[in-house]
């Protein structure tokens, strides 16, 4: 089923204190998905412009007495005037999801230096050739069962040290070690030591990664055009550098290891790629209008016959502001 978000992004500075921890500070992020309707995309941006406003340079306790990542995410999504899912990200490799039901996470960005190749690719692909990558994994639990410092000092480090610096090939169960074989590794190996883990995602290089939750694996591909777009009723242009990500969702092939190549989704998102980049949106063929959303419904217009997997689409105008559609499956996280 088609459904429509908004996504609206902010940061603030500020301090806090946390018991065992004491005073610090940190350069908070915070994502947050809504639906989108008429009114609400304005209205959402100003509400997290609103709320973050009290933390800004100041100290998140003279607003909450628990100062926690998970007590800031829920009042911020408290403060936003319609339902949200969130992201708050209290460091660059650590944080608290919320989702619309109502669900609470805790998530730990960690990686690990390692070499592989994947031994079923067709000759010439790159992906053959020994090489190796800084693999980024994120870890995802279940706020009311288990907390951050249970992966960063029970789960995660036996793992790492299996991982890191290592011939991925040679090791028990990934002598195919794909993103997604990966993802799925990760996840029934954590899931022996840490209670509520939720899921793990994998991510090889920048602009690509894979999720596993247990039963269902998610990829998606990043890529960026810089493109004009109408910006007055005079007839103005203004631009903006999207960032595009294409969210696929469906079963692994039992061979390959993966949903999709990373390079097939690029090399078929090629077409479209062209008549985005460097071009004024608006003359698009058939685009409903220039808006993120009406763009989003034309790229899937598109490459839905190209990649049947294609299920939500983000695209970002700005870093903090951005529309994501989802077309097919159940696809909430990553946020962004
Ligand atoms: N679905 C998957 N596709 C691919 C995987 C994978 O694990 N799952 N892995 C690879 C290669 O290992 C490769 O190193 C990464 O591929 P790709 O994203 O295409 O890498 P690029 O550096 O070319 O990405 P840019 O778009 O240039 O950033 C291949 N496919």
């Amino acid at each position: 089923m088609n459904s429509s978000h908004i996504l609206a992004g902010a940061g603030f500075e500020a301090a806090r204190n946390l018991a065992g921890i004491g005073e610090h500070g940190h350069s908070f992020r915070v994502q947050v998905r809504a639906d989108a309707h008429p009114g609400s995309e304005a209205a959402l941006h100003a509400d997290l412009a609103a709320a973050v406003a009290p933390f800004h340079y100041a100290h998140v306790n003279a607003t909450l007495a628990d100062g926690s990542d998970l007590s800031i995410a829920r009042y911020l999504a408290s403060q936003c005037g319609q339902p949200v899912s969130l992201q708050l990200a209290s460091a660059a490799d650590r944080g608290a999801l919320l989702d619309e039901d109502g669900n609470e996470y805790v998530y730990l960005d960690t990686r690990f230096e390692a070499a592989h190749q994947l031994p079923h690719v067709g000759p010439g692909h790159k992906c053959g050739r020994l090489h190796g990558h800084g693999f980024g994994v994120r870890i995802v639990v279940d706020a009311s069962q288990n907390c951050l410092n249970d992966i960063l000092l029970k789960a995660w480090p036996p793992l790492f040290a299996r991982l890191n610096h290592k011939y991925l090939n040679a090791i028990a169960g990934l002598d195919n070690p794909t993103s997604e074989v990966m993802a799925a590794w990760l996840y029934r190996e954590l899931a022996a030591n840490l209670a509520g883990l939720a899921w793990v995602e994998v991510r090889e290089t920048h602009t690509a990664g894979s999720q596993f939750d247990g039963e269902t694996f998610r990829i998606w591909k990043e890529q960026h055009f810089e493109s004009a777009v109408p910006f007055d009723a005079a007839g103005n242009y203004t631009g903006h550098s999207y960032l595009i990500r294409l969210l696929l969702q469906g079963s692994v092939d039992r061979v390959m290891g993966w949903v999709l190549d990373f390079g097939d989704v690029k090399d078929r998102f090629k077409p479209v790629y062209r008549q985005l980049d460097h071009n004024p949106l608006d003359k698009l063929p058939g685009v409903r209008a220039a808006d993120a959303a009406s763009v989003a419904e034309w790229v899937h217009g598109e490459l839905k016959p190209l990649v049947p997997e294609l299920s939500r689409i983000d695209l970002m105008e700005t870093p903090q502001r951005g529309v994501s559609q989802t077309f097919r499956g159940d696809m909430q996280w990553p946020l962004l």
